[in-house]
């Protein structure tokens, strides 16, 4: 099997600037009255669904030039709302609000932390059927998954409240007698929070939660796409009595890359934290290296998914599914390139296939939907671009492999394809749609160099009933995550994070909030004298 290396191009300022100014709305098309797009649910709470407005300084606001963008329902195609289009000064102020309140937030107690982010937790399981309403209004995806969402986003809150009060220093033996050294734990200061669109729930209080607890204050800029989750988030977070200027919301969809440059630059932030594409996160890197900020990028994936000839077909069926369709593949952990022995490639396939043949794609809201739309008309034409790639170059596609105009124009067929080789896109390039491309392999040595024959290393995840197989590959693997015969890995308890071009540090865990704080070494100087008499 050839070897492909494509490098992921950093995006340039100019090319970002473009695809913001000229963010295209999904069309609603005339269509049969049976396949028409779901009606939105009442929330309980119509509080929670915030309109024209951000949460700057414990307060509703609106932009400074009163400027506001539109949120579209990827389902429907219809106006969900707008958001404040905020700009370069209106983030300023954000950031001045988050640095005022934190001299005294980072002098409370890690306990009084904890009990602010437990209560701000508790109100999101209250309210979690509204948190998950409002994720699949604006992302699409299916309710069930919209409340599996919504409690893992709860669950890094609990998780960080639990941790609050359980951040230690240490006590270091000298080397110069008379010496004592010990090391303090400091929160970083105010923090730049830049988070997707594809968990508009859990990106968000994966960063806020560890932050929260190490004492920081953060500016949050919400996705273009879905803003409305976290405004939510932000009214639960007033109730739950966060001091103000504590946790600050901004949105913008056209400024985006002004929000981004003031939240990268400015001297006053000491951390940025982003989630996104590997392209954008070059850019944002770069440009917080003006003032040398720390930093946590979390990526995206090229994972591949291993199948052995050992494995358990059944399970390694299902977890390919979990892994390769969860939110219709728009996951940076999402299966993109799976690998299977040729002893069982034929069978996994008719297996694989037949259980993606019984899908029901639909709007959200649907009963009995398993897979909703994509998140935008550029998700679509990638996904569309990859599947007819594959098959110019001798890929056959098994099941699904269209576009499906008759439920909306961000629909696209779950597909599977088969004969898939190394020259062709979905290889090297993330696909983050509901595409799945089988390739063939004979030796654990050739699948491990392809698995790892790529710039970025998110997760990967292999299917074995070989204890020793098992360590080997899972140690051979270059990722931040394995997944062995599972097919889902994400936990609020678990290290999530990348290697190579997939990023750096690591989000929820134990060491969620080390990246959120500074070591302070203290060295006291003429100890240890005899003692007194
Ligand atoms: N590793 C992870 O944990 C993880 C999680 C989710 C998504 N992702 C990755 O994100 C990508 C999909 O999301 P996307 O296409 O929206 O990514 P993206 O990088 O284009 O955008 C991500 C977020 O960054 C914002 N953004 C973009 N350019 C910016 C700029 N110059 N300044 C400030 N903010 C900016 C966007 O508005 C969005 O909110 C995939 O590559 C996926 O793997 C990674
Ligand atoms: O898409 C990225 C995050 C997915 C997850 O946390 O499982």
């Amino acid at each position: 099997m050839a070897i492909l290396l494509r490098t992921a191009a950093p995006v340039s300022r100019a090319a970002l600037r473009r695809r913001f100014q000229t963010f295209t709305i999904p069309q609603i098309q005339s269509r049969p009255a049976s396949t028409m797009p779901h009606s939105v649910p009442k929330l309980n709470d119509p509080s929670l669904f915030k309109t024209d407005v951000a949460y700057v300084n414990g307060e509703w606001v609106k932009a400074k030039s009163g400027k506001t963008f539109e949120v579209f329902d990827p389902s429907s195609g219809k106006l969900i709302g707008t958001a404040p289009e905020m700009d370069a000064e209106d983030t300023k102020k954000a950031i001045d609000a988050a640095a005022a309140a934190f001299p005294s937030f980072r002098t409370t107690t890690g306990r009084e932390r904890s009990k602010m982010l437990r209560k701000w937790y508790d109100l999101m399981v209250e309210n979690s059927e509204d948190i998950a309403r409002l994720i699949t209004w604006e992302n699409g995806k299916p309710l069930a998954d919209a409340k599996g969402e919504a409690t893992y986003a709860a669950n890094f809150f609990e998780w960080f409240s639990e941790e609050a009060p359980r951040i230690y220093g240490d006590t270091i033996p000298a080397s110069i007698p008379g010496n004592r050294i010990v090391t303090i734990k400091e929160p970083v200061g105010v923090c730049g929070l830049i988070t997707p669109w594809n968990f508009p729930a859990a990106m968000i209080t994966r960063k806020i939660g560890p932050a929260l607890a190490a004492g920081c204050t953060v500016v949050a800029k919400s996705p273009g796409e879905t803003p409305f989750t976290s405004l939510a988030l932000a009214e639960l977070a007033h109730r739950a009595g966060i001091p103000k200027g504590v946790v600050n919301i901004v949105s913008a969809l056209k400024n985006t890359l002004d929000v981004g440059e003031v939240l990268t630059t400015s001297p006053i932030v000491k951390k940025v934290s982003f989630t996104g594409s590997t392209g954008v996160g070059k850019l944002l890197m770069k440009q917080s290296s003006s003032t040398l900020k720390k930093l946590s990028f979390e990526l995206g994936g090229n994972a591949p998914f291993i199948v052995f000839d050992d494995a358990d077909l059944d399970t390694a069926v299902a977890g390919a599914i979990t892994s390769k369709f969860r939110s219709s593949g728009q996951t940076c952990v999402c299966a993109n390139r799976l690998l299977i022995q040729s002893g069982i490639y034929d069978s996994f396939a008719e297996k694989f296939a037949a259980k993606v043949a019984e899908f029901k794609v639909g709007g959200g809201y649907e009963e009995g939907i398993t897979h909703g739309p994509l998140i935008h008309d550029r998700a679509i034409s990638k996904v569309d671009a990859h599947v007819r790639d594959a098959e110019k170059k001798g890929g056959k596609v098994i099941q699904g492999g269209q576009k499906m105009p008759e439920l909306g124009e961000n629909f696209f067929q779950p597909t599977v394809i088969t004969g898939m080789t190394t020259d062709m896109a979905l290889s090297s390039e993330e696909t983050f749609g509901p595409v799945a491309g089988l390739f063939k392999f004979d030796t654990e040595d050739e699948v491990v160099k392809i698995a790892n024959n790529t710039e970025v290393g998110l997760a990967g995840y292999f299917f074995s009933r070989d204890i020793q197989r098992i360590y080997r590959v899972a140690e051979a693997l270059e990722v931040g995550m394995v997944g062995v015969n599972t097919g889902l890995i994400s936990d609020a308890g678990a290290p999530f994070g990348g290697v190579k071009e997939s990023g750096f540090g690591r989000e929820g865990s134990k060491y969620g909030v080390g990246e959120y704080q500074t070591i302070k070494m203290i060295t006291y100087g003429g100890m240890g004298q005899p003692l007194q008499k």
